[in-house]
């Protein structure tokens, strides 16, 4: 189980800076024998929380720059003599048992609402609480969340502050102790339905700390480790069903009990102010919130080769190509000359399992009549998900179903040799190196035409999904031509490519594994051959909504449960890579994509806007998925991610 502790100092005159940050530092590795995945602390001043955690132990979060500027940003003023204090900290060192530690949402202190916790324990009725109160919902799946949701709640309702905490103690069930600061008040709450608090105040009562085991308190109090101040003070206990609110600036402290009848009103000494709480998560978020972004599309200021012009209106939108259809007649008269009897083959249709291909897969069998057949290219990434919407479309269309299946084993092997020398030396550039292994579909679409004898081939891409930028982290400019025919290309951009990924081959040796024959094949299947096919959108009109509607309504399409989106639900690698670019850049394709809507008519900006924010949220559950597919380790992996510099901050 956790540890959790604390450490107040009413006024500088007990400590230096040094060590108040070695008796945090001490608590923090006496704590960690409760738990090591993950660590942080909140430190409250006057007129701020500053939060701080990360998903490595405490002993290797101390080491961290990260870990100093919290400290600074928390701790200076006091001990600069700037701010007359008091100076409170809890701590937190992670035995996970509810919530994936690469996620920093699920990490201690939990900041909801006007609340700053950490929880030792398990609250096992963390779902039913949620369920029972609809008014509040989870961010995160820690299950500390709820406990300060509710309390939150209920002094929301008016309750005092221990009132409050007493009814959340009195709806939760599991071994649970915590301590928490609020926003507007000048306390420290701690609250225990298992005793798992001990506490000190120091010999001159200008100082308190806590932690978890009493073993924690003895070699604080007692020998060489002994906080100054506090050798041979007397351990309390709290014990099981009572909270203590302590004055941070007299160090007075109340205990309670948990039950509400006999729980008096306490009021709370109040701050002046609501203190303004600072998180990395927090600042990053808004750092996103308020990127420039062009005011006719929403392409960010972070986008590769951008430039606005005294209007605001970006260079992607100046040179756009508008989606122009032939007219539908035309296509009606090139399939008439392939259409069969019905009853045998007439067109073969690339299959990926998306929303276009299944949309067109209809459109071909119910709106032109054709007996189309399908098929597939199974690399090891197409989402079961996927799979089972295309057997729901071919099952009830009636379309045979061709599957070309990779080494699935080997294509895995290949992502993860890439993705973990990647990891090693992060740069966006080329992240399309994680998705080279699917391009051989384009290879075998040309086969098949041989070996099937059905000379027309239907591809349903959509234009709508020109991503410039994915090129663009590489340094190559965007091209307005040559979306379906990326062998058009012209040499001298192709060769800028290959450069571009040459150097970064040359500079982390690690990509230089069992994954190149495969990816020069890749390389060829994309940008070496001829894809002259019948791109069905050239002709159709594409509209989400009719498109969402058919699948959704007519084949009984299912949705993936961790975004409401319909696209790329089918692909496995897109949460984990777009999780990069919205990390590291504030924007992913969801944004180009949104933006070429806009450019189209199709949706207005700020429709675009709210859609690129909910699409733009971590996928969490797919991202598992995919680390899990190509065995690496999630919480490693996305401690990685979290750490690369940012574009927009
Ligand atoms: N070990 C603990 O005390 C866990 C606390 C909380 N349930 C968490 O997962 O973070």
């Amino acid at each position: 189980m956790c540890g959790i502790f604390g450490l107040v100092t009413s006024s500088n005159h007990s400590f230096d800076r040094e060590r108040w940050q070695r008796a945090v530092k001490d608590l923090f590795l006496l704590s960690q024998s409760r738990g090591k995945e993950a660590a942080g602390l909140a430190i409250a001043n006057p007129t701020e929380i500053v939060v701080h955690k990360d998903s490595v132990s405490a002993e290797a979060m101390l080491k961290t720059a990260d870990y100093e500027a919290a400290v600074e940003r928390g701790a200076r003023s006091f001990f600069a003599g700037e701010s007359a204090g008091p100076l409170a900290v809890i701590g937190h060192a992670r035995l996970v048992t509810n919530g994936l530690q690469g996620i920093d949402a699920n990490n201690q202190p939990v900041w909801r609402d006007d609340i700053v916790i950490v929880h030792n324990g398990i609250v096992t009725n963390w779902a039913e609480l949620w369920a029972a109160n609809p008014d509040i919902s989870p961010r995160a799946d820690v299950d500390t969340e709820v406990i300060a949701a509710l309390i939150h709640k209920y002094s929301a309702e008016g309750d005092s502050i221990p009132h409050a905490m007493s009814r959340a103690f009195n709806e939760i069930y599991g071994e649970t102790s915590i301590a928490f600061f609020t926003r507007g008040s000048n306390e420290l709450l701690l609250g225990t339905n298992t005793g798992s608090i001990h506490y000190c105040v120091s010999n001159a009562r200008d100082a308190f700390f806590f932690a978890s085991e009493k073993w924690i308190c003895q070699k604080l109090t007692l020998g060489q480790k002994a906080i100054p101040g506090f050798e041979g003070a007397a351990i309390q206990q709290l014990a099981a069903g009572q909270g203590m609110t302590l004055d941070l600036s007299t160090l007075e402290a109340k205990t309670f009990s948990f039950d509400p009848a006999l729980a008096t009103p306490q009021v709370s000494p109040l701050l002046g102010t609501q203190r303004k709480i600072e998180e990395k998560s927090y600042r990053l978020r808004q750092a996103q919130a308020n990127m420039r972004r062009c005011t006719k599309c929403l392409l960010p200021e972070t986008m590769p080769y951008i430039a606005y012009d005294a209007d605001g209106i970006c260079n992607y939108c100046h040179t756009y190509e508008p989606w122009e259809k032939k007219p539908e007649r035309e296509i009606e008269e090139y399939l008439s000359k392939f259409r069969g009897n019905g009853k045998a083959p007439d067109c073969v249709v690339a299959f990926s399992g998306g929303r276009d291909s299944s949309y067109g897969l209809h459109l071909l069998k119910e709106q032109f009549g054709m007996q189309p057949i399908t098929f597939s290219y199974d690399w090891g990434m197409v989402t079961d998900l996927g799979r089972r919407n295309q057997a729901r479309m071919c099952g009830k269309l009636g379309i045979e179903h061709i599957w070309i299946s990779a080494d699935i084993k080997q294509k895995r092997a290949n992502i993860r040799a890439n993705v973990l020398a990647w990891l090693k030396k992060p740069d966006l550039g080329i992240i399309p190196l994680f998705m080279a292994g699917d391009k051989q579909f384009f290879w075998y679409a040309n086969s098949l035409i041989k070996q099937t004898g059905i000379p027309l081939m239907v591809f349903c891409t959509n234009r709508l999904e020109k991503t410039d930028f994915k090129l663009g982290f590489l340094n190559v400019p965007p091209q307005v031509e040559g979306f379906n025919q990326p062998s058009s290309f012209g040499m001298g951009r192709k060769a800028k490519m290959l450069t571009e990924y040459g150097k970064r081959y040359l500079s982390n040796p690690r990509y230089l594994n069992r994954s190149i024959p495969d990816t020069a094949w890749a390389f060829l299947s994309y940008y070496g051959i001829n894809q002259d096919h019948l791109y069905l959108f050239d002709y159709v009109d594409w509209k989400e909504e009719v498109i969402d509607d058919t699948l959704i309504n007519g084949y009984d399409w299912e949705l993936a449960d961790d975004t409401p989106c319909t696209w790329r639900i089918g692909d496995g690698t897109a949460a984990f890579y777009n999780y990069i670019y919205t990390s590291v850049a504030g924007f992913s394709e969801h944004d180009t994509f949104r933006s070429n809507q806009i450019r189209e008519g199709q949706i207005t900006r700020e429709k675009a806007l709210a859609l690129v924010e909910r699409d733009n949220q971590p996928r969490w559950k797919s991202i598992r998925e995919y680390t899990q597919l190509i065995n690496i380790d999630f919480d490693e992996a996305i401690r990685t991610i979290d750490r690369i510099p940012k574009l927009y901050a």
